[in-house]
């Protein structure tokens, strides 16, 4: 069967019990098909973070279920979903997370160490080509600019060929140029080597670069843009942070 890179089945996710119980998402279904680049948008506490979080194994929904590749994440025990996470599924986030002792290869190496596989180095210097830095293998953070940090810890999330890339916020620490280049990238991995990329972004420019934008409120999902431009995302959010509580 060829499945979708995610799948979420009505999926909720609340904190705490009673009075206080906070409801993150609610009843959410979303697929993310492969090789599509979604953005998802929404007000400060809609759920953007949690949707992420559930749908990259990294929170259990309270309720529902999470598919990735067909492989349902709902049903695996704690060892199998790290396993699962650490082979499937690649993360970059705003910080751009890389150990400063060590240079742009061996940063990007580190997952393949981690779960104890071989790490060739051709691979390596593949990915690092791929995100524009063949020429910078042996730089530590500390002699990169953000942009090329930023594109380090892209490399290093894609080494493993992952299913889907989440992306929390990740030019939210850069200039607008920088962030335009690293947006790009992005793109050009959909396009031309077929990830699939989900993006969490408070940025109408970012999310612009996706085929598809998701707007979240109140943990709902309150209807999706295909290939807007960053003005008409811009409008759709300014009518949502303008909804009253
Ligand atoms: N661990 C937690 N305990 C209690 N409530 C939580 C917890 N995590 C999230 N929430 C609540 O769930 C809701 C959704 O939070 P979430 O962080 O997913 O929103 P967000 O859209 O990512 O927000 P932001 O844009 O501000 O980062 C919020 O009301 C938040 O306060």
């Amino acid at each position: 069967m060829n499945y979708d890179a995610i799948e979420l089945r009505s999926v909720s996710r609340s904190h705490g019990s009673g009075d206080s119980a906070v409801t993150a998402l609610d009843q959410v279904s979303l697929s993310f098909p492969r090789a599509t680049f979604t953005a998802v948008m929404g007000p400060s506490g809609s759920g953007k973070s949690t949707l992420l979080q559930c749908a990259a194994g990294l929170d259990r929904p309270t309720s529902g279920s999470v598919s990735v590749g067909g492989t349902e994440l709902t049903r695996l025990s704690e060892t199998r979903l790290t396993l699962l996470r650490r082979e499937r599924i690649g993360f970059v986030f705003q910080a751009f997370n890389l150990l400063p002792a060590l240079t742009a290869e061996q940063n990007v190496a580190l997952p393949l160490r981690l779960a104890g596989k071989r790490v060739a180095k051709s691979r390596v210097r593949e990915v690092l080509e791929q995100v524009g830095l063949g020429e910078r293998a042996r730089h530590r953070p500390t002699e990169m600019s953000g942009g090329q940090q930023q594109r380090v810890a892209l490399a290093r999330a894609l080494i493993t060929r992952p299913e889907v890339l989440f992306a929390d916020e990740p030019t939210g620490a850069l200039d607008s140029q920088t962030s335009r280049e690293v947006l790009a990238l992005l793109r050009s991995m959909v396009d031309r080597e077929g990830q699939t990329i989900v993006m969490v972004t408070h940025d109408p420019v970012a999310a612009s670069y996706a085929d598809r934008v998701i707007f979240l409120v109140d943990g709902r999902v309150n209807g999706e843009l295909i290939g807007p431009s960053a003005d008409d995302i811009a409008a759709r959010m300014t009518k949502l942070e303008a909804v009253p509580c």
